[in-house]
């Protein structure tokens, strides 16, 4: 999906400059970008706007033509499970649940528990080298848990791939892993993978990148993929 963002300003009270204010941001369809920046910078800020997940007061989010400034907090969240694939630092995987379950949940919670749905979890969790789909969630290790978490986001095959710090929780070869599964996952399915990162490994692996001071783009590199 592509998006175009334009004149988006967030505001706290009681801070005297906007934690994020970006006047224009274009993403083509298919592009793998890093977002990164130092802590407070806004990183997080911009990609729950972009997600959906938090509602924007001021300005312009449109992907496809979808701008989320207009929708409701559930046509949001109903956008967002259709579109979007969110992998978090710390997982969001739920205990008590195996590994195919916690990929397989969200889709069910959403009414879209098909058959086909359970074949690609199974799939995905294959793929990702994970043999074992009933283990439960909590004996796996970090990087497991990870790459459940990424199986969960891609199941429904979203066009945008959105992960906040995939592999900082992560020693440095899980995070490689990790890293490595999300950005040919991203390739594989043409979709647009955004990355907030510190990981240097993970930040040379995406084609484009962009960083983030104080809640502005300080810069941007040209994107040298072809979409
Ligand atoms: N609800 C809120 N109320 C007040 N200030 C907030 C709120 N949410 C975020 N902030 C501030 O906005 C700024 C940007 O936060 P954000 O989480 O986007 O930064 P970040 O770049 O993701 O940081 P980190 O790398 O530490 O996660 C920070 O200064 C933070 O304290």
């Amino acid at each position: 999906m592509t998006l175009a963002l334009e004149s988006v300003e967030v505001r706290f009270a009681g801070l005297p400059t906007p934690v994020l204010s970006i006047d224009r941001l274009d993403i083509e369809n298919g592009e793998r970008i890093a977002v990164t920046g130092a802590s407070g910078s806004g990183k997080s800020t911009l990609v729950n706007l972009l997600s959906g997940l938090e509602r924007l007061r001021r300005g312009k989010i449109a992907w496809d033509g979808t701008d989320l400034a207009g929708l409701s907090e559930g046509a949001r969240d109903r956008w967002r499970a259709e579109h979007v694939g969110l992998v978090m630092q710390d997982f969001h995987l739920f205990p008590g649940l195996s590994a195919i379950e916690n990929v397989l949940l969200p889709a069910r919670l959403a009414g879209a528990g098909t058959r086909e749905r359970v074949e690609r979890g199974h799939f995905l969790l294959e793929r990702f080298g994970l043999a074992r789909p009933n283990q439960s969630i909590e004996t796996m290790s970090r990087g497991e848990m990870q790459r459940v978490a990424v199986a969960r986001a891609l199941l429904r095959k979203p066009a945008i791939l959105i992960a906040d710090e995939p592999t900082a929780s992560l020693d440095s070869e899980a995070g490689a892993a990790v890293g490595d599964l999300l950005v040919a996952a991203a390739r594989e399915e043409n979709s647009t993978l955004i990355v907030v990162s510190h990981d240097p490994h993970l930040i040379e692996r995406l084609d484009r990148r962009m960083a983030l001071a104080a809640g502005r783009i300080v810069s941007d590199s040209p994107s040298g993929v072809q979409p």
